[in-house]
């Protein structure tokens, strides 16, 4: 399908989000009179990242929790999938990084099984974050993985997985990433599996410990943090998660991480959990025994947070939350420059993107 056949199809509304290297636009399919999601790179320099997203949801189609692309083609700068819902992380913060331990449960089991689901179609995500994570499905009740701009095929069709290697730029987001992402290490499962333990710590607590301070907030202090956190600095008395933060910390780089054994480890905390829901709900009941709050008030820093400092933060306005990605990293680097030349010559830009009056925008 061409440019115009998918201006003439695809009708955008809004924007609905955007990160560092594109916006989303919710769209009218007209074919299928469908709402849609429209990714838009913000400029050319987003095209690799756009193209191996979509190489990457290709393989992904059809698993849970996987957003359903609509339309892509290799040379364009944008591509059309399902409308999904609000962000967690935007949920999260709306309830002031309160977490029922309902949906704490809920949520971890089902990032557990996108990952595994993903590293079976032998691919990292290496920039898993809470804001990655967003609502979808039948009302809204499921947890969608998003973002696969700087995934990674990580085994070929063989099974031989990608060789270790040192000395890599950065990939990712620091105040999630692994310990071995910021040493620079190739990523393998257990740098997701590592930044998994760093989302369920945040989700639990409403923080990470480098994350509470502005004076924390830089690259080397955190990755200072890391290299000395114990589990109980992350998850307090919940011995369960401390022990699935262990577990990832002792994979080796190419070893299959055991997914059942971290289920096992969830499954002990989601026993001690009175009023567990079976759906994931935002409505936060004034139940004290259902808060992560009220369960974890001991790991729950002290916030003596400036008001600025607290906005900044809490904000994600600096740029520890904000995916890093070095323009000289080889994947992108050593990419068929033919075929990158065609693409930057050919991609249309933001520029045009034209508004109506009515405030929707078309494709032209
Ligand atoms: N299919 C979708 N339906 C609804 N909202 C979406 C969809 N995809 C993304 N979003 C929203 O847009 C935001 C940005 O999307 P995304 O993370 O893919 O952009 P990005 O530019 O690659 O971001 P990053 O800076 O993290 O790399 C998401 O956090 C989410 O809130």
């Amino acid at each position: 399908m061409d440019q115009s056949s998918i201006s003439r199809r695809f009708s955008l509304k809004k924007i609905i989000g955007q990160g560092n290297f594109g916006m989303i636009y919710k769209a009218l399919d007209t074919e299928t009179n469908q709402q849609v999601a429209i990714k838009l790179i913000k400029n050319r320099n987003g095209i690799h990242e756009l193209q191996n997203e979509v190489k990457m949801l290709t393989r992904l189609q059809g698993g849970d929790g996987i957003p359903q692309l609509i339309w892509s083609d290799r040379t364009s700068n944008h591509y059309v999938m399902e409308l999904l819902g609000p962000c967690v992380n935007d949920k999260f913060i709306k309830l002031n990084r309160v977490m029922t331990a309902s949906n704490f449960i809920l949520i971890s089991e089902q990032v557990l099984e996108r990952l595994e689901f993903i590293h079976n179609k032998s691919i990292i995500h290496r920039d898993l974050k809470p804001h990655q994570l967003v609502m979808g499905g039948p009302k809204h009740k499921k947890v969608y993985l998003i973002d696969f701009g700087l995934s990674k095929i990580f085994e070929s069709q063989g099974g031989k997985h990608i060789p270790y290697s040192e000395g890599r730029a950065f990939v990712g987001t620091f105040n999630y990433a692994s310990l071995n992402a910021h040493i620079g290490i190739q990523q393998s499962r257990r740098d997701d599996l590592e930044s998994f333990c760093y989302i369920l710590a945040y989700f639990l607590t409403g923080d990470l410990p480098w994350r509470t301070s502005l004076v924390t907030q830089n690259e080397a202090t955190i990755k200072k943090m890391k290299l000395s956190i114990k589990p109980h600095e992350l998850f307090g008395n919940e011995v369960s998660l401390g022990r699935i933060f262990n577990y990832t910390r002792s994979l080796k780089f190419d070893q299959k991480p055991d997914y059942i054994y971290i289920k096992t480890l969830l499954d002990e905390h989601k026993k001690t959990i009175s009023n567990l829901n079976n759906r994931i709900s935002w409505k936060l009941k004034r139940n004290s025994s259902m808060r992560n709050k009220d369960k974890n008030t001991k790991i729950r820093k002290k916030r003596n947070k400036s008001v600025i400092e607290k906005i900044i933060i809490e904000l994600d306005e600096n740029d520890m939350s904000v995916t890093q990605v070095n323009n000289e990293y080889p994947e992108f680097k050593t990419r068929q420059r033919s075929l990158r030349k065609k693409m930057i010559s050919e991609a249309p830009t933001i520029d045009s993107l034209k508004i109506t009056q009515d405030t929707s925008c078309l494709l032209v």
